[in-house]
Order: structure tokens, then C-alpha cells, then sequence
């Protein structure tokens, strides 16, 4: 039985002091409720409420959660990467952790665990706390938040300048820590236990694709033309907010197999230090499903859909509307009109700075839909091996000296009339130390192309890198080698 007794003497009295404070506001209020209108009786006993509460606990606490309904929690994220650059050896416990492909341990707040911090005059504590709510062989389920307790005096101060810094400065990091991570939802959330990011149900690996624009091969103009397209998408912030669109920028990439449309995708990666999200719409059963997924992704990320033509059989609402079926079932298929009013509506304004990027080999599949304005806004053309391409190629595989071999201007203009690519040309370069062997190698293979292709008569007719920035008032479109080398740059 609970009795006064048990309880700490202040404690105890405290609990004395409101019993009776409650008991004479009852006696008060029944006395005085004909004669003291009811509005001026709970403003003084709210002012009592108050002043009791304040002195009984001066602290209050923030609770982040690591999701809100379905999207992530960016304060969650950024208090994350925050707090490791707060992490002190006085610490009690630490999680350490290192994945197969990251470079060092990385330490991180255990369960539990404290850390105080100091904002201008504010005195802040931070807790950490997991509970497990699912455990198997492949997944570990955690509910997590932080607890954030200050003085309540400084809750406007807290929420309107100490947080804003926090997301400020997890931004900072992360753009110093150069790593872009690659999001799955094959991957489990153990893959990567260190490093949370990608959270949801996608999993998270470090993005260790080397590929970046330096050893990408294509024509440097058209190389340059995507660098200039990415930094002005990021500039454009204002612009985006002024003209009322999502700031988001879609880019398809189309090609035959093995000419760098993957490799583009992990160049942009590492030149914007984005996150990858590689959606696999095979996984994906419904559009609740897709929607539930995308919700989960963060912002600065790279939305990827390979092989859009083949993954799935994406319908349109009016090719699958036949008589036998109901709207249930077709709310609960994944449908080509589901996926772009998501893509355009709710998920783009929910996030800011996304790049969708959708690859094929046969844009002529694709429908049109996906393709308007505003949804893919620049496609681009990855060609078989051009001789630029191939310059680009030999100079990152085999070094400047490669220009000088004896060989090397036959296999370039070989090259204009073979469709190899890129990717080939790759592995021949690769065949062996020996850069006479590897050229004689190449230039055979590249003979050996150019006649299968065309019995060794005529040239094949064959298109350089491209590419077309679609909408806005002006559609500027950029080829090149389309002549054989001659390069245009025409607006229209
Ligand atoms: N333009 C390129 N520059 C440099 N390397 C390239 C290029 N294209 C292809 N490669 C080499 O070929 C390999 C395969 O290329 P990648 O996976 O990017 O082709 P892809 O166009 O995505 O092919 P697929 O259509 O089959 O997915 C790369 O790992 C890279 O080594
Ligand atoms: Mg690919």
C-alpha cells in the first residue's frame, strides 16, 4: 500500500501542498462558481498551475523521433551527425562500428547514453534511446529518439535557433565527410549499422563507385553541359521557390548496354556528394507501396530507376481500366499514372534538391508520359565509343604516353566506324601490362567489330553523345560527332 510515509520528506510535502492547493480551488469553486464568473476562476488557477509546475521542474524535454508518420526526421538525422563531432573519451559507453567498405571505425551514442552540449547561454542534455522492436537473422527493428531536455525558458530560442544550427551544421559534415551512400531496399538496415541515413525500409551501403566525371568518357562539351546543368539546378533554390515548382530535376539516360548510363549516374553522385536511391520497381507491388518507399528518402539524394522499360510493366490508368476490374484492384497495383502523379505531386514538394534519374536502353518504349517536360527535363544520349570517348578512355587506363603509341591513331579513327563500346573498349585496355599488346589487341577487336557489323564495306551510321534539355521557354539541344566530329550547338 502507498503511504506518505515512503515517500523523500520534500517530495512528500510537495505532494501535500498541491493535494491541499486542489481541495481549496474544489471548496473555492463550488463556493464562489454563482458569484466569480468561470473565465476569471481557471485563469487564477491556471496561474497557480503554472507557477506550481515551474517550480517543481524547471526542465523541459524534446522528444525526436527517427520518423514522423512516413517521412523521415530530418532533425533525427542531423542530430545524428551532429552529436558524433560531440562524442568525448569521458563517455561511459560507446557503439563502435565498421562496415567491410568503410574506412575507419566509427563511433556513435550508445543506448542510453549522454551528451551535454552548450548554445550560446543554454545548457543542453542529450539522450539517446532504443528500444528493439523486432529482432531475425537479417533485420534488427529499433523505435529510436533522442530526448532533448533544456530550461523551459529557452524553448523558443531552442526551437527557433539551436535546432536550425543543428541541421545547418549536419549539412556541413556531411558535405565534408565526401561520402555518398548507395540506398536499397534489398539492403537490410544491418548492412550499414554505423551509418543510418538511409533509413525506412531501405538499407544503406557507402557509395564506393569510382567513377567520377574525370574518368567518365564522353565528350567533354557534353560533359561539361551536365556539370553546368547540376550546378545550376543546386543555385537554383530561390528561382524553383519563386516560380511555385518542386525543386527537383529529372535526367533520362539512354544508350545501348556498357556505355555509361550506370557510371553517369555514380559520376553525379560523387560530384554532388548525393545520396543513391535505387528504386527496383520489381519489389514494389502497389502504389501505396512506392509511395511508403519514396516518402522514406531523404533530401540532396539521387532517385534511381534502372531499365525503366523492363522492370515492370508499368500501365497507363486508361490501358488498365477494363470492365473486369474494380478500383480496388487498381489501387492496389503499381500503375505507370500512380507512379508520375507521385513523382510530380506529394513526394517532390515534401523534399527538396532531388534528382530523379530513369535509365533504358530503348527510349522509343518508354511512354510518352514519362517523358514531358518538367518530369524528365534533360535525356541524354550515351553513344557507343566516340574517338573522344575513346582519347578519354586510353588516357585513364593506360596514362598521357598512350597518345604516342603507333597505334593509337588508327584505333581512333577505326573507332568512328565501329560501334563499340565504351565498356569494351575498357575491358581491352585492361587485358594486359603491356600497352603493345593491349593496342594490338584493341585494334583487332575493333576491326573485328566494324566488319560484323557492316561486312566491311560501309560505314555504320552512328550517333555521338546528345543531349536535350526539354521545357521552359527555350529547348536547347546540343549533339555532337553526329558528322563524324563536327560538332553543333543549336537552339531551337
Ligand atoms: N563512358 C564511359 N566512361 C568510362 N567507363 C565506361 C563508360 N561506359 C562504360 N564504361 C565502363 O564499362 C562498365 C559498364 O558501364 P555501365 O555499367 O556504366 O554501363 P550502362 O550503360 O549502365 O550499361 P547497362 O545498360 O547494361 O546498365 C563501367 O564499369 C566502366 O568501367
Ligand atoms: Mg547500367
Amino acid at each position: 500500500m502507498f503511504s506518505f510515509k515512503d515517500m523523500p520528506p520534500s517530495a512528500a510535502s510537495l505532494f501535500a501542498a498541491y493535494a491541499s492547493f486542489a481541495t481549496s480551488m474544489m471548496m473555492i469553486r463550488s463556493i464562489t462558481n454563482d458569484l466569480l464568473p468561470p473565465k476569471l476562476i481557471s485563469f487564477i488557477s491556471s496561474i497557480f498551475n503554472y507557477f506550481f509546475t515551474l517550480k517543481s521542474s524547471p526542465q523541459t524535454t524534446l522528444v525526436i523521433k527517427n520518423k514522423t508518420n512516413y517521412a523521415k526526421n530530418q532533425v533525427f538525422d542531423a542530430a545524428e551527425i551532429y552529436l558524433r563531432t560531440k562524442i568525448s573519451p569521458s563517455m561511459d559507453r560507446l557503439a563502435a562500428s565498421k562496415t567491410p567498405r568503410q574506412h575507419r571505425v566509427s563511433l556513435s551514442m550508445d543506448k542510453d547514453q549522454e551528451i551535454v552540449d552548450q548554445f550560446q547561454d543554454i545548457h543542453l542534455k542529450w539522450r539517446f534511446v532504443a528500444e528493439k522492436t523486432k529482432e531475425d537473422r537479417q533485420h534488427i527493428e529499433e523505435k529510436r529518439h533522442y530526448e532533448l531536455s533544456f530550461h523551459k525558458k529557452f524553448m523558443d530560442k531552442v526551437v527557433d535557433f539551436y535546432l536550425p544550427y543543428i541541421l545547418r551544421r549536419a549539412k556541413e559534415i556531411k558535405a565534408m565527410e565526401n561520402v555518398s551512400k548507395l540506398c536499397s531496399q534489398n539492403l537490410s538496415y544491418s548492412d550499414d549499422f554505423g551509418d543510418e541515413r538511409c533509413r525506412g525500409n531501405w538499407g544503406s551501403i557507402g557509395l564506393e563507385h569510382p567513377a567520377t566525371f574525370d574518368t567518365l568518357a564522353m565528350d567533354p562539351d557534353l560533359k561539361k553541359m551536365i556539370i553546368d546543368d547540376l550546378d545550376r539546378f543546386l543555385k537554383r533554390k530561390e528561382f524553383y521557390r519563386k516560380v511555385g515548382k518542386a525543386w527537383k530535376r529529372g535526367y533520362l539516360l539512354y544508350g545501348p548496354p556498357g556505355t555509361g548510363k550506370s557510371s553517369l549516374i555514380a559520376a553525379m553522385a560523387n560530384y554532388l556528394k548525393f545520396d543513391i536511391y535505387d528504386l527496383d520497381l520489381t519489389d514494389i507491388c502497389s502504389n501505396s507501396e512506392l509511395r511508403r518507399s519514396l516518402l522514406s528518402t531523404s533530401n540532396r539524394s539521387i532517385l534511381v530507376i534502372e531499365d525503366i522499360d523492363c522492370s515492370v510493366n508499368l500501365q497507363n490508368r486508361a490501358n488498365s481500366d477494363d470492365e473486369s476490374e474494380n478500383n480496388d484492384d487498381y489501387r492496389s497495383k503499381l500503375t505507370l499514372s500512380g507512379m508520375l502523379n507521385f513523382m510530380d505531386g506529394l513526394w517532390s514538394s515534401c523534399g527538396d534538391e532531388r534528382i530523379i534519374v530513369l535509365t533504358t536502353n530503348h527510349k522509343d518504349r518508354l511512354d510518352p508520359a514519362l517523358l514531358r517536360p518538367g518530369r524528365m527535363d534533360v535525356h541524354i544520349y550515351l553513344s557507343y565509343c566516340t574517338s573522344k570517348a575513346f582519347e578519354a578512355l586510353t588516357t585513364n587506363y593506360l596514362g598521357g604516353g598512350a597518345i604516342h603509341h603507333p597505334l593509337y591513331e588508327e584505333i581512333k579513327a577505326l573507332i568512328e566506324y565501329a560501334n563499340v563500346t565504351p565498356a569494351e573498349v575498357a575491358e581491352e585496355l585492361m587485358k594486359d601490362d603491356d600497352i603493345d599488346i593491349v593496342m594490338e589487341g584493341l585494334a583487332k577487336f575493333v576491326k573485328l567489330k566494324r566488319e560484323e557489323q557492316n561486312g566491311g564495306n560501309k560505314a555504320p551510321e552512328k550517333e555521338g553523345n546528345e543531349m536535350e534539355v526539354v521545357g521552359g521557354r527555350r529547348r536547347r539541344k546540343w549533339e555532337s560527332t553526329k558528322n563524324h566530329g563536327e560538332e553543333s550547338n543549336r537552339e531551337f
